[in-house]
């Protein structure tokens, strides 16, 4: 069975280096040491070493939230993976919505980041999903079809094998609209369908797709239940320590129980 993989990616917050730091370590101290499901935070590029200096001994991975694909030269403003693995960087969020609509960032874009990631030994974390006017136009598995093809290009079956998949619908994002298990479950199996073509069954068996889109506390053993949700992937109830372990605790309960 994969393991569960709950990840919180903070965004542009918090604004302070103590307030990261508090949010770490009230992540830290709550888990203990509790192994049987993968964590991850991902702060900030300016707070990541500092927070990697409070996660030392835990089993906490860290991630940024995105990179660039080449190592080092001109590219002003830009942060490479052999940096982020520097600094302590275990993972690295890639082609979130929030890049792919806010910023431009196209299929072609993360697929150079992939490589990239994948060089650095980073376990990159790969976002896809539909907006609200696609979802409502039918176009859902169209859109994630391009966004897979695109972004996992020219990857061999071991390489894919290491991605990490994150179903995050734009329109639950944020909004407090979370998909409902039936509808992520759909678009998770759809994933792994395309994955089972495109690299083989055994690739598609081992590779973990979380689900991300205002998940909280109170919806987690739901989504996590799913057969084909393998994590969560969670914003805004990752800034508050307690909301982000009771998520936690959610995967470790569907992980005792197993799944269907
Ligand atoms: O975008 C997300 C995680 O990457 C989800 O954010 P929310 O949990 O705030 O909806």
């Amino acid at each position: 069975m994969r393991t569960l993989l709950i990840a919180g990616n903070w965004k542009l917050n918090p604004t302070t280096t103590e307030a990261a730091v508090a949010l770490a370590e009230g992540v830290k101290t709550g888990l203990g040491t509790a192994t049987d499901v993968h964590v991850a935070v991902a702060p900030p590029f300016v707070f990541l070493g500092q927070v990697d200096g409070v996660l030392e001994g835990s089993p906490i991975g860290l991630s940024a939230q995105d990179m660039y694909w080449e190592n080092s030269g001109a590219f002003t403003g830009e942060v490479s993976g052999c940096m982020l693995v520097d600094v302590g960087c275990t993972h690295v969020i890639l082609g979130h919505s929030e890049r792919r609509h806010g910023m431009g960032e196209t299929s072609e874009v993360v697929n150079k980041k992939l490589k990239a990631a994948l060089e650095a030994k980073l376990i990159p974390i790969v976002c896809i999903g539909e907006t609200k006017e696609e979802r409502l136009g039918e176009q859902t598995e169209a859109v994630l079809l391009e966004q897979l093809s695109g972004s996992l290009a020219g990857l061999s079956p071991e390489q894919a094998a290491g991605v990490v998949l994150a179903y995050e619908p734009v329109w639950a994002i944020g909004t407090g609209l979370t998909a409902t298990p039936e509808q992520a479950q759909a678009a998770h199996a759809f994933i792994r369908g395309w994955l089972a073509k495109v690299f083989g069954e055994a690739t598609a068996a081992r590779v973990v797709v979380q689900y991300g889109g205002s998940v909280k506390p109170d919806n987690a053993v739901q989504l996590l239940g799913c057969p084909d949700i393998d994590g969560a992937l969670v914003g805004g109830a990752s800034l508050k320590a307690s909301d982000f372990l009771a998520i936690i605790k959610a995967g470790q309960e569907v992980t005792a129980r197993g799944k269907a």
